[in-house]
């Protein structure tokens, strides 16, 4: 498989399941999350006893009279909310369980599979060898007394009995006597116990949504393509109370909604070095899912999933494994943090470097790219890789001249070249001891936001750089959309237009770069030079007419009005945490830091034109 290739999986013993406290407004049948809108209001529909679901096509699903939900319903049944009260105060596994029975009634009673193959072929799926009570007491099990397990283990088997003889009552109330002989052999311990354990041993943590930390601004080609839903799935918790998955989750993952059981999961091993991440689509009332390639996969290599979260040390995650699996891991990420070097190839550190970038562990990225190029100093892929991660941790001179020297050795090499022409394009500015210049200016805020007022560049020079700009569109096809991987903008590079790079370069040099200077207080000899420079287009009518909240990528970011704010309607530089919005007048610009949060926004009518530079020094 190669990286990003989605394998889909067929299979119909796939089951989601909604984490019962999740307080959001979340279906309990495909997890869809409800916003408040009034849209969103009208698509789901409440059930009496407060669970929802999607109108259209989870609530005839769930909620007919055979329907899983409509089996488990507690309203009106004392079992079942004495039921529901137990599973809180023992184990969430059995609620979970109880669903996944319900909803093997519910496919039965549609069509005419019968009970023992539903028997086999659940236990071909999740190989039921392990009692529950053992794999409970072992996910418990901080000490080493082996009497203080049995013990352990004899009171979780008390619980699983009395959970099973409430949800029996409540199941011999529900249905009527054909019913009941029906599904005789499901309504049955030994299976209930099964399902119990197959939740325990292999159900993992689902999220849909992303981080909430705001994103910053970066190229595609430099990041490789990292798959959004990274660290939201495939991650696997114990579901048992004592075990704090509630703080586990909260404290790793940026959210959460539910579970995945799956019969996919039990046959790939863990690896803290995965290859392949679980996807669910959780739109649609059936179940879908499949697994993604983090890397690119040898065909003889053997498939892995975490089922750990990885974002502890390996002690912790030593810990973990021998409580779910009874055995430690010993993937080339874990020989390393365990300092035995011996076991880990060039070959694997490389893959571990990507793999810490991508999860956004740069320091060890950056070690261990360090470590690759010293068995190997000329590969210019992970020249490129390391100068990202050097990058990515604003080590902007480094992560240059690292790409510069890559470029020697490889002067084919597509992105290098293109990041060196890039680089040679845009003039630099020396600070100089006493700088001068003659731009007036406001300031925002204490935070050093800066607002030119009197058009440092002159209105005429910004309209024919948006005429020359929208010549070259035209001529290239369109703007560029796809140049920036988080935050997208419609826009494109100045160096690619000669005549603007020409006239930005002079500008950069007398106005821009001692503005920066002296308002910053840049040491003289040192270089400013650009990151990246585009001219942006916000047009209201069609395509992007905002940018969402984000911080740049360099030391300082300038964005710089070519056409007037009486042009379009809406629109400025917002900077949430200041609360304010800067709208320049044409001709003028607005400097901050690059790590300031600060967004576009939305204009409701007209084109708003800017340039955007990134700045950092060297
Ligand atoms: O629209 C704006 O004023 C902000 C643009 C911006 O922050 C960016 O392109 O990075
Ligand atoms: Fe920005």
């Amino acid at each position: 498989m190669s990286k990003g290739d989605f394998h889909k999986v067929d299979s119909s013993t796939n089951f989601l399941l909604l984490q019962k406290n999740s307080s959001r407004q979340t279906c309990g049948n495909c997890l869809r999350l409800f916003g408040n809108c009034d849209d969103d209001k009208a698509s789901f529909i409440r059930c009496d006893c407060g669970d929802i679901f999607c109108r259209r096509d989870c609530a005839p699903h769930a909620m007919r009279e055979l329907g899983w939900h409509s089996i488990l319903c507690s309203n009106r049944s004392e079992p079942m909310l004495e039921f529901y009260e137990y599973c809180r105060r023992s184990s969430e596994s059995f609620t979970f369980a109880a669903k996944v029975l319900a909803q093997l009634l519910s496919a039965m009673s549609e069509c005419e599979t019968s009970v023992s193959k539903i028997q086999l072929s659940w236990s071909e799926q999740f190989d039921p060898r392990h009692k529950w009570s053992e794999l409970a007491a072992r996910a418990n099990w901080e000490c080493t007394d082996f009497y203080e397990f049995v013990r352990r283990a004899c009171i979780l088997e008390h619980q699983i009995a009395d959970a099973w003889d409430l949800l029996k009552a409540h199941l011999n109330n529900r249905f009527d006597l054909e019913t009941k002989t029906r599904f005789a052999e499901l309504l049955d311990f030994e299976m209930y116990a099964d399902i119990v354990a197959s939740i325990q041993r292999f159900a993992v943590a689902i999220g849909t949504e992303k981080t909430t930390i705001p994103p910053t601004r970066q190229s595609p080609s430099q990041n490789g393509d990292t798959h959004p839903a990274l660290a939201h799935y495939g991650s696997k918790f114990d579901i048992h109370p004592k075990v704090s998955y509630h703080c586990a989750i909260m404290n790793k993952l940026p959210d959460y909604c539910g579970f995945l059981l799956a019969p996919i999961l039990t046959k790939f091993q863990h690896s803290c070095n995965p290859s392949v991440q679980v996807e669910a689509n959780s739109t649609l009332s059936q179940v879908k899912y499949g697994y993604i390639a983090l890397r690119e996969i040898d065909q003889m290599e053997p498939i892995s999933l975490t089922t750990i979260p990885l974002h502890s040390s390996v002690s912790a995650r030593d810990a973990s494994l021998l409580r779910q699996l009874g055995k430690v891991c010993v993937c080339s990420r874990c020989s390393w943090e365990r300092e035995d070097f011996g076991r880990v190839s060039p070959e694997q550190m490389k893959q571990l470097a990507l793999q810490a970038q991508e999860e956004g562990r740069y320091s060890e990225a950056e070690l261990l790219f360090h470590c690759t190029l010293l068995h190997n100093p000329h590969d210019t892929d992970v020249l490129h890789a390391y100068g990202v991660t050097l990058l990515s941790q604003g080590k902007w001179k480094l992560a240059h001249s690292i790409w510069q020297l890559a470029f020697k050795v490889d002067k084919a090499h597509l992105w290098l070249s293109k990041q060196f022409n890039k680089d040679v394009s845009y003039a630099a500015y020396l600070c100089r001891k006493c700088p001068e210049y003659y731009v007036s200016f406001q300031t925002i805020s204490i935070d050093e936001i800066y607002l030119t007022t009197n058009s440092a560049i002159s209105p005429s020079a910004c309209s024919s750089w948006i005429k020359t700009a929208e010549a070259h569109a035209t001529n290239r096809g369109g703007w560029d959309t796809d140049r920036h991987k988080s935050v997208a903008t419609t826009d494109l590079p100045i160096h690619e237009i000669p005549s603007v790079l020409r006239e930005w370069n002079l500008i950069f040099g007398q106005i821009i770069g001692p503005f920066i200077q002296e308002r910053f207080r840049v040491d003289g000899d040192t270089n400013l030079r650009v990151h990246d420079a585009f001219i942006v287009k916000y047009d209201a009518s069609d395509g992007q007419c905002q940018l969402p909240v984000h911080t740049d990528q360099g030391h300082f970011s300038i964005t710089l009005s070519l056409n007037d704010p009486i042009q379009y309607k809406g629109g400025g530089t917002i900077f949430p945490e200041h609360e304010f919005i800067v709208r320049p007048k044409c001709g003028d610009f607005v400097a901050f830091r690059s790590y300031l949060t600060h967004g576009g926004v939305p204009i409701t009518s007209g084109v708003r034109y800017i340039v955007v530079a990134f700045l950092y020094l060297s």
